[in-house]
């Protein structure tokens, strides 16, 4: 469990935390979402103690991460996968993070291999791609064998088969009852990882919820009805006018209805006499969701 309250961060004048508040729960993907420069990696850095609050606190299995007594045991974070001394090979540099945390070494076979990086545990670090770092990087939060989990952006830079691995990665992590806390600036990789979504923009908590919720709550759908004859299109808009039905024009003698049904729509074009070509509901993207509440706090939005 991370239990982060009150939590903000100032670099002088500017708060890029702002009094975050959440839980983050075992056996769950949680994701952290916001846009570019919300404050996901200064909230994840205060977690594991690479910055200090400036006020409320980030706990882990609650408590702060300085009072762990063997902190990779506990938590394990992804957060910089260049931070790596780039002449160590991959195998000496988690032999010497296991050494400095009471971890036997055999536990380094064992996450090189279920990272799949056996092969190469012998080569230098420096000459990894970028896919390998982000693996070693994994191998190295795994190293411990901690309940808690922290990622930051993890399929930044990744192929589709990487991408592909890292999810499912984190599924069976949280499968195994341990607390997976992932950050992302994409809403359509989290909509496919994660269970419950954390939402930040500008460093403020937007939205705190169980994925579907997320959705129930974020995205509209609207129904298009397709006539044949512009006649039709303006009778079917007087009838939806006179109902107090929101609609807009969609494509050539296309109608788009909000918060109404298939149902409502195809009974009423019967009633009406009228030939349709076409009725569907389609569903607002959640990315589309996401941009709209996130939009007020993008940092450096293209102007309008
Ligand atoms: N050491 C620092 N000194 C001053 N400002 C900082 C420092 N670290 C981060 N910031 C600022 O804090 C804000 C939040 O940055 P942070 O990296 O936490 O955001 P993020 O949500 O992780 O964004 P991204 O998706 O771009 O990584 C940014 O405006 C950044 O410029």
């Amino acid at each position: 469990m991370i239990t982060v309250s009150g939590l903000t961060k100032r670099y002088g004048e500017k708060t890029v935390v702002d009094g975050l508040g959440f839980l983050v729960e075992p056996g769950k993907v949680t994701g952290f979402l916001g846009p570019n420069g919300a404050g996901k990696s200064t909230t994840m850095r205060m977690v594991v103690g690479l910055d200090e609050p400036t006020a409320g606190h980030a706990l882990v299995g609650g408590k702060r991460y300085a009072e762990l007594a063997y902190p990779l045991r506990e938590v394990g974070a992804l957060l910089d996968a260049k931070a790596l001394h780039p002449g160590r090979s991959a195998g000496k540099h988690l032999l010497a993070m296991a050494r400095s945390n009471g971890i036997p070494a055999s536990r380094v076979e064992e996450v090189l291999a279920t990272v799949g990086l056996s092969d190469v545990a012998g080569k230098r670090a420096g000459q990894f791609s970028l896919g390998m770092g982000q693996r070693l990087g994994v191998a190295g939060a795994l190293l411990g064998d901690p309940q808690v989990l922290m990622f930051d952006e993890p399929v930044n830079g990744l192929d589709p088969d990487g991408v592909r691995w890292m999810r499912q990665l984190m599924r069976s992590l949280a499968a195994e009852g341990r607390t997976v806390f992932v950050s992302s600036h994409l809403m359509s990789e989290m909509q496919l990882t994660a269970d419950r979504l954390v939402v930040i923009g500008k460093g403020k908590l937007l939205s705190d919820a169980p994925i579907d919720e997320f959705i129930a709550a974020n995205s509209r759908s609207v129904v298009s009805v397709r006539l044949t004859r512009r006649d039709d299109v303006d009778t079917l808009a007087g009838r939806l006018r006179a109902d107090r039905i929101r609609f807009e024009p969609g494509s050539e003698n296309e109608l788009l209805a909000h918060e109404t049904s298939v149902k409502y729509l195809g009974d009423l074009a019967y009633d009406l006499g009228l030939r349709l070509h076409g009725l569907a509901e389609r569903t607002a993207s959640l990315e589309q969701a996401y941009m709209e509440l996130t939009a007020s706090s993008v940092e450096y939005g293209a102007a309008a």
